[in-house]
């Protein structure tokens, strides 16, 4: 999959505006900066960023079209001032439609395939919480910036639900095995200096642009590199973990549908979603 993104690393020229990729229409904006040759991916699905169909497939497709629009990176970030992403929309696991569901749960397969092996340096200016599948997005990037006083982590054990191996081994990728067992375990948050702390961010900013400004500074330390040998060299490293689940996605797909079903997972699902509700009301 990602040889064929490969072909798109040929250097562009830049110039000194930015630009807008995609419409507002979407749940997903890219804008270009002309000057660095960066792309920013905005979520903006209010009020939470929860990974919905939509969310996830427009996701998608904006990292398929700054694949292909030969940017020199992607900073992935929210448009909430708060929260980066709250995660997998609990709605489309509770009491789930047949055909929604198989789409949504592949939606994310896509989306992590995409975004875990892109061949361009990909950096999360995390500005906000960012909860179980929002930990995902954050953790498939190459680095991470985040804005102090928020939290970051899987905590799918305190729903009652089990992350696929593919969600504990990006967080493996980026943290010592011990200390991601057991917090996998616990389904523990971090909060910002706790994750600064044990390597789960690389730093800290005090405001969105700072961490979109310190992301771009990351990218940038590959300008020097040639960019096929770090695509290659990248995809490498990242190889075992896409195989696994570009092999196993049937599998993967029938295994969460099993799992969702089963009438313990969606009463804690339902208690969850409930004890949510009454936090907003309190
Ligand atoms: C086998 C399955 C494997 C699946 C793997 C991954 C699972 C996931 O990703 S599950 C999602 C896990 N996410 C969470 O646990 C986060 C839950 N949310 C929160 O902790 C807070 O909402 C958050 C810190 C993100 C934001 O806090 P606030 O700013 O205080 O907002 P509210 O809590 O008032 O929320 C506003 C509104 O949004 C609804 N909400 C929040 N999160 C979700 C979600 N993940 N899915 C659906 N809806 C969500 C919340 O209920 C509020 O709704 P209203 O009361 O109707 O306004």
């Amino acid at each position: 999959m990602m040889r064929s993104k490969l072909m798109n690393l040929v250097p562009r020229a830049v110039a000194t505006t930015s630009r807008q990729m995609s419409t507002a229409t979407k749940l997903t904006t890219v804008q270009v900066d002309d000057k660095t040759g960066i792309a920013t991916l905005t979520m903006n699905r209010p009020p939470v960023n929860g990974l919905n169909l939509e969310l996830l497939r427009d996701i998608h497709q904006s990292i398929e079209e700054i694949e292909g629009n030969k940017s020199r990176g992607l900073i992935l970030t929210s448009s909430n001032p708060t929260i980066f992403s709250a995660g997998l929309d609990i709605f489309e696991m509770y009491k789930p439609d047949k055909e929604r569901i198989r789409a949504f749960w592949t939606a994310l397969q896509d989306v992590w395939l995409a975004l875990y092996g892109s061949s361009v340096p990909t950096a999360a200016a995390i500005n906000g919480h960012s909860p179980a599948g929002g930990c995902l997005l954050a953790t498939s990037c190459e680095y991470r910036v985040m804005l102090p006083k928020y939290t970051i982590g899987l905590n799918e054990t305190k729903l009652g639900i089990v992350a696929p191996k593919w969600f504990m081994s990006t967080f493996e990728s980026v943290l010592p095995r011990r200390l991601a067992e057991r917090a996998l375990n616990q389904g523990r948050m971090f909060t910002t200096e706790e994750a600064l702390a044990v390597g789960l961010v690389d730093e800290v900013a005090n405001s969105k642009e700072e961490a979109i400004a310190k992301c771009a500074q990351f990218i940038g330390t590959f300008a020097k590199v040639n960019p096929l040998a770090r695509a290659l060299t990248k995809q490498q490293l990242r190889a075992e973990e896409l195989k696994q689940l570009e092999d196993e996605r049937v599998q993967d797909l029938e295994k969460f549908i099993f799992f969702v079903n089963q009438p313990a997972v969606q009463k804690g699902l339902g208690i969850y979603l409930e004890s949510l509700k009454k936090k907003a009301t309190k």
